[in-house]
């Protein structure tokens, strides 16, 4: 399990360490593992050409002491000081060390060089990159060199992943004692690059974090697998009430995810011309089609999947209302979360729920507009899980699970190659299949989400793919979790 914490989890940690070590430990530390980072990206140190962009606080500093190092080593380091003050024995050490101070543009140093340190800001950021630092942010992100960001890229709030102007954007950043939860989170995860985790002793003084990220480890040993007692209705059936008329692929995309997430049936109840495409392609389904919209009538289920295609009008409330009156769990995603949001007291219900919105559809659900949740995706999916009391999986770039009383899971498996009509409601399928299989929703979203991304991997290998690929890769995604690859 990857772990992340907020700026005031990081700092509190920090004091704790630092009040039984001599001052300056932790920053030799960090900058040790800051310019060991820096080495290796360089290739060769000697005669390389290094800028610093120094901040006035703590961040700078770093910067300034794995410049000396660097310069130790040979290179040609440069620093713009961008601060109305610099820390103070960095700078000294620094220019002992042979490294200089920019004279003259900033710009020109940093389009000249090899590789640029943004040691503009850290954990300390409030708000917006304020001039010159963001002027400077944007002329790093212009420039050729590789960028490494140390702690977490100016710009980016460490907290949450918030982006409130110019941001560095890096190729690598160097963060020091253990992630922070922007570094995971959209829009500031896409600013980060790799990670590169500096251990300078914080392990011991952390609380339990603030988000997690599944490894495929972690995946492999929540799947469940079947037994030797196992037969089709142990292992788990699921019902899909999805499609219309109108909208037939999303009920062949969801059942599809279902059946290759390992559920032991698929029960499909809908309409008319969802029933003709389900059964054609998909003879392993049993499929009931509905002369009336309720699914009472339709064999037990341990959970169900409600809502791709599904439509808005009074047949598919009706429906939705049917399938919320069960008493299995959930999962609510597309046309029933409209549905749902001009009624929310059908969410009202003993069993568990799991929603898999989009930025959109979360905007329908909670009333925040669509651009704030892009903005703040972490706060908004947190905020949803409690005030609706359900679980949410907020889909995007970086998925998110929240859910009441549990850190946040990100999930970062997937590629842009998803962005395509269908794939969520494959998600839909393979998440319902896993909450049918006896996972509780929370565990059921974030491997769902974490298959699903791997199953686009493997399906795009950089290439388009269509939605139906990714529900054919999912068995090769659980594969390769359960296989440690
Ligand atoms: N503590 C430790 O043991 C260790 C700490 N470590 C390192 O220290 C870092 C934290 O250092 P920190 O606390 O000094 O804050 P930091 O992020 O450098 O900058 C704060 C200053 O920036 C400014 N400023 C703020 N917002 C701004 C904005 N929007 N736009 C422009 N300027 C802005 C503001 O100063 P101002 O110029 O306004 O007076 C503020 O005072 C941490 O990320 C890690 O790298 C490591 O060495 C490990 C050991
Ligand atoms: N840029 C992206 N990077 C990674 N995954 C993405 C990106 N954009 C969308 N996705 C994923 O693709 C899926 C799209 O789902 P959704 O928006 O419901 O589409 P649809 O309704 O067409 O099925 C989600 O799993 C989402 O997380
Ligand atoms: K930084």
């Amino acid at each position: 399990m990857r772990t992340a914490y907020t700026a005031d989890q990081i700092r509190a940690a920090e004091h704790a360490l630092m009040a039984r070590l001599p001052e300056g430990t932790l920053m030799m530390r960090a900058a040790a593992g800051l310019a060991a980072v820096c080495a290796t990206a360089l290739g060769r140190v000697y005669g390389s050409r290094v800028v610093l962009l120094v901040g006035s606080g703590d961040n700078g500093g770093d910067a300034l002491y794995a410049g000396a190092l660097l310069a130790r080593r040979g290179a040609r380091v440069e620093a713009v000081l961008a601060g109305s003050r610099t820390h103070e024995r960095g700078l000294r050490a620094y220019l002992l060390a042979g490294g200089r101070v920019a004279g003259g543009a900033a710009a020109t140093a940093v389009e000249r060089a090899d590789l640029v340190v943004d040691g503009l800001v850290g954990i300390g950021a409030t708000g917006a990159l304020r001039a010159p630092y963001d002027e400077l942010a944007l002329a790093a992100n212009a420039a050729p060199a590789l960028t490494v960001a140390v702690d977490v890229p100016s710009g980016v709030d460490a907290s949450s992943g918030r982006v409130a102007g110019a941001a560095v954007a890096a190729q690598i950043t160097v963060t020091m004692g253990a992630a922070k939860t922007g570094l995971l989170v959209d829009p500031g995860a896409a600013r980060a690059g790799t990670v590169e985790l500096v251990d300078i002793g914080l392990g011991p003084h952390l609380p339990g974090p603030d988000v997690v990220a599944l490894t495929g480890a972690d995946v492999a040993e929540l799947l469940p697998r079947p037994g030797k007692e196992s037969d089709k209705y142990r292992r788990g059936v699921v019902g899909v009430a999805a499609g219309s008329d109108l909208y037939t692929g999303a009920a062949v995309l969801a059942v599809g995810g279902a059946l290759r997430a390992g559920a032991g049936m698929v029960r499909y109840a809908g309409q008319h011309a969802p029933v003709t495409q389900v059964r054609t392609h998909w003879p392993e389904a049993v499929v009931t089609e509905l002369s009336r919209p309720g699914v009472e009538e339709v064999g037990r289920v341990q959970a169900w999947v409600l809502g791709p295609g599904l439509g808005t009008g009074e047949w598919a409330r009706e429906l939705a209302a049917s399938v919320l009156a069960s008493d299995v769990p959930v999962l609510v995603d597309a046309d029933a979360l409209t549905l749902v949001s001009r009624d929310p007291s059908l969410l009202r219900r003993a069993a568990p729920v799991l929603v898999t919105p989009h930025a959109g559809e979360l905007s329908r659900l909670t009333g925040a507009a669509r651009d704030e949740i892009e903005a703040a995706r972490l706060e908004h999916a947190r905020a949803a899980a409690a005030e609706l009391g359900v679980t949410v999986l907020l889909k995007g770039s970086t998925t998110l699970v929240a859910a009441a009383g549990r850190p946040v899971r990100v999930n970062a498996t997937g590629t842009s190659w998803l962005a395509t009509g269908g794939t969520g409601d494959v998600l839909a399928g393979v998440a319902g299949a896993l909450l049918a299989q006896g996972l509780d929703c929370y565990d059921a979203a974030s491997c769902a989400a974490h298959l699903h991304g791997l199953a686009g991997r493997i399906a795009a290998e950089g290439a388009p793919l269509a939605a139906g690929d990714v529900a054919a890769a999912v068995p090769e995604a659980v594969r390769r979790v359960r296989d440690g690859r």
